[in-house]
């Protein structure tokens, strides 16, 4: 899929999703939320009613600003992907991701960026996600993403990402519209 692509030339980034079921697993040992109020910071969950909710951020600046997508970032030199993830979700939404795991890559080619993006799907975390500079925090139902206002290729892989499948991907984007989409899934997201 990427043998157009000097992969190891493109620069790299990450994204972050982390999923928290109502099963009381994920989080810091705290309730979760428990008055359903969009943007208090804490999943909603234990009362058995509602499903898995992840965590998007409506982002404030950089790539993609105002667009709602998985916390993440460039990874600086000298750095893993595995630790720039979990930095950079540090940085933007003050929380410490526990068990970040590989799940999907991505090449990004747009008319002026162009990127490896290495996902990660998560679901344990220490501490409360709080507004920053960069991020606005909030939880999502899983079934009730705000796709509109996401990438549109998210639309692509994230549903599978966030059921615990793997992926790769190669999306080129011009004028801020995907050109080429290619994904497949079920498959080792290496490199
Ligand atoms: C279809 N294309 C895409 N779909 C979904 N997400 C995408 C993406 N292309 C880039 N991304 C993410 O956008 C962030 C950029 O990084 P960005 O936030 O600008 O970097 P960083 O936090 O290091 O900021 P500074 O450069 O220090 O300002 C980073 O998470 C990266 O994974």
């Amino acid at each position: 899929m990427f043998e157009e692509d000097p992969v190891d030339d493109l620069p790299a980034a990450t994204l972050c999703h982390l999923v928290d079921g109502d099963d009381g697993a994920a989080g810091d040992g705290q309730p979760d939320g428990d008055d359903g109020a969009a943007g208090d910071g804490q999943p909603d969950g234990d009362d058995g009613a509602a499903g898995d909710e992840t965590l998007l951020i409506h982002k404030k600046r950089g790539v993609g600003s105002d667009q709602w997508v998985g916390p993440g970032g460039k990874v600086e030199p000298g750095e893993t992907v595995r630790e720039c993830v979990v930095r950079e979700v540090r940085e933007e939404v003050g929380i410490d991701v526990l068990d970040p795991e590989k799940v999907g890559v991505f090449v990004y080619r747009s008319d002026d960026w162009d990127a490896v993006v290495h996902v990660f799907r998560a679901t344990e975390y220490a501490g409360t996600p709080e507004e920053t500079e960069e991020a606005d925090p909030r939880w999502f139902p899983v079934d009730d993403l705000p796709l509109d206002e996401m990438w549109q290729t998210d639309r692509e892989w994230l549903p599978h990402v966030l059921d615990g499948e793997t992926f790769r991907g190669r999306f080129v984007y011009s004028d801020a519209e995907p050109q080429e989409v290619r994904i497949e899934t079920g498959v080792a997201p290496s490199l």
